[in-house]
């Protein structure tokens, strides 16, 4: 296995131009695919859960053209649902943002598609999407467990109508459907069961399908209305903000040994709510300033917090190390959808704190994190998740130093997280 030790790094300071967002480039790479014309994305992320989509919908007959740095993708729209004469076996890795959206999107056209991913993925509920579009008509069979992939989708179109879907897993159901529902037969009402979580995902899918021209009507995030007579047309050119989760790791490097740290292409304008993780470094006393598309964090003695962050599930596991670095126990409350991802962050996390020395309390939904008066070194395990990698990353900032196993596993978003991150400790 690869290991990466990081030694002691007594300062951050400088400027990263922040890769776009995964959450922004798999729903446009989606909509753009639906939609009439051509469009043209910009910044368009370069990592593993982007190509998953990428090639599904390349062997899906899709033409696109990437720039060889596969930032830039001009993308001719179907303007129609996805069909497929042959039987077709899509392979989407470990990307809850292909897997659920593809899921819904395959629904609409005619054709037989498999969908799988890698062993992780069979593990990650995807039951209360296939439950609301079953209540549209389509066809979906499990192909193992059921309520998991890997599926198989029969597909001749889908309903209008009342539909019910449970929201306190994942809002990517919920963002999954309300894709798809202006390609239905008529009128979609969608109505919440449980209280909707990562609420502020719900608005990065709405914002971006008004770009594509349609409106969603939002009754405070418990009932949706879909109108139909609404297509999806290409806005020309859709530029892909920076990624907010990927930022919180360069803002909280700046809190806790800057100088000061600038993430740019991502600011006071974003439609990320995982903005907000600047919002919680300020609460710790982190100096934070806000620009149109830049953010800075200076350093400052940082102390605890007890808040809930379900609004940015990504975003808290970087303060669950920050905490490290705080006076007093910092609670995240309310996070128990940590334990459906790439892997159980919960459990992920709290055996990782504890081997640098942390006290740590685990609940159901929540995290507590005292920090020791001096953190030890480790060799941190990563789970396959790029987060576990990226968060163990601030302890370079404590005397010890740490050691990273597997850090490639970053690629799922962030393929050259750690160059990025050693080069701010040398820039002037
Ligand atoms: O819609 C999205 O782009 C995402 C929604 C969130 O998932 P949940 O809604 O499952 O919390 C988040 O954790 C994930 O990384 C991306
Ligand atoms: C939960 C995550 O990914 P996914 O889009 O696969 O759900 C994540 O990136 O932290």
């Amino acid at each position: 296995m690869k290991q990466l030790r990081l030694e002691t790094i007594s300062k951050v300071q400088g400027t990263i131009n922040i890769p776009g967002s995964k959450s922004i480039s798999n729903r446009a790479l989606l909509l753009a695919t639906l939609a009439k014309g051509t469009t043209t994305l910009t910044n368009l992320l370069d990592s593993d859960d982007i190509r998953y989509m990428l090639a599904s919908l390349k062997q899906l007959g899709v033409n696109y053209r990437l720039s060889d740095d596969k930032t830039v993708c001009e993308l001719d729209g179907l303007g129609a649902p996805l069909n497929s004469e042959m039987a077709q076996t899509l392979f989407l890795g470990n990307a809850g943002t292909a897997m659920r959206p593809l899921c819904a999107a395959l629904t609409l056209g005619e054709g037989e598609f498999t969908l799988t991913g890698e062993p992780r993925m069979e593990e990650r509920p995807i039951g209360d999407l296939v439950d609301a579009l079953r209540q549209l008509g389509a066809e979906v069979n499990y192909l193992k467990n059921d309520g998991f992939p890997p599926l198989t989708i029969k597909a001749t179109g889908l309903n209008a109508g009342d539909v019910e879907i449970a929201g306190d897993l994942s809002s990517q159901f919920l963002t999954a459907l309300l894709m798809v529902a202006p390609l239905a037969k008529g009128d979609v009402n969608i109505k919440i069961k449980g209280e909707l979580v990562s609420k502020p995902y719900i608005d990065i899918t709405i914002a971006l399908m008004a770009q594509f021209g349609v409106e969603v009507i939002n009754h405070a995030y418990g009932r949706f209305e879909i109108k139909s007579g609404q297509t999806y047309v290409s806005p020309g050119k859709v530029l892909v903000e920076g990624d907010a989760s990927s930022a919180s790791y360069f803002l909280a490097a700046g809190a806790i040994k800057g100088g000061e740290v600038k993430v740019t292409g991502v600011g006071r304008l974003s439609i990320q709510g995982d903005v907000k993780f600047a919002d919680v470094l300020e609460k710790m006393g982190a100096e934070i300033e806000w620009g149109d598309d830049y953010i800075i964090s200076r350093v400052s003695k940082l102390h605890a917090v007890d808040l809930d962050m379900n609004h940015i599930p990504d975003a808290a596991m970087t303060i669950a190390t920050t905490a490290l670095f705080a006076t007093g126990t910092t609670h995240i409350r309310n996070i128990y959808n940590w334990r459906i991802k790439e892997t159980d962050r919960l459990a992920a996390m709290a055996t990782e704190l504890r081997k640098v020395g942390a006290i740590v309390d685990e609940g159901h939904d929540y995290i507590s994190v005292t920090p020791p008066n001096a953190p030890n070194t480790a060799d941190i395990d990563t789970y396959n998740d790029h987060r576990m990698a990226m968060c163990f990353s601030m302890l370079a900032f404590a005397e010890c130093g740490i050691t990273i196993n597997d850090p490639d596993c970053t690629s799922k978003t962030f393929p050259d997280y750690f160059k990025q991150f050693v080069a701010l400790s040398t820039q002037n």
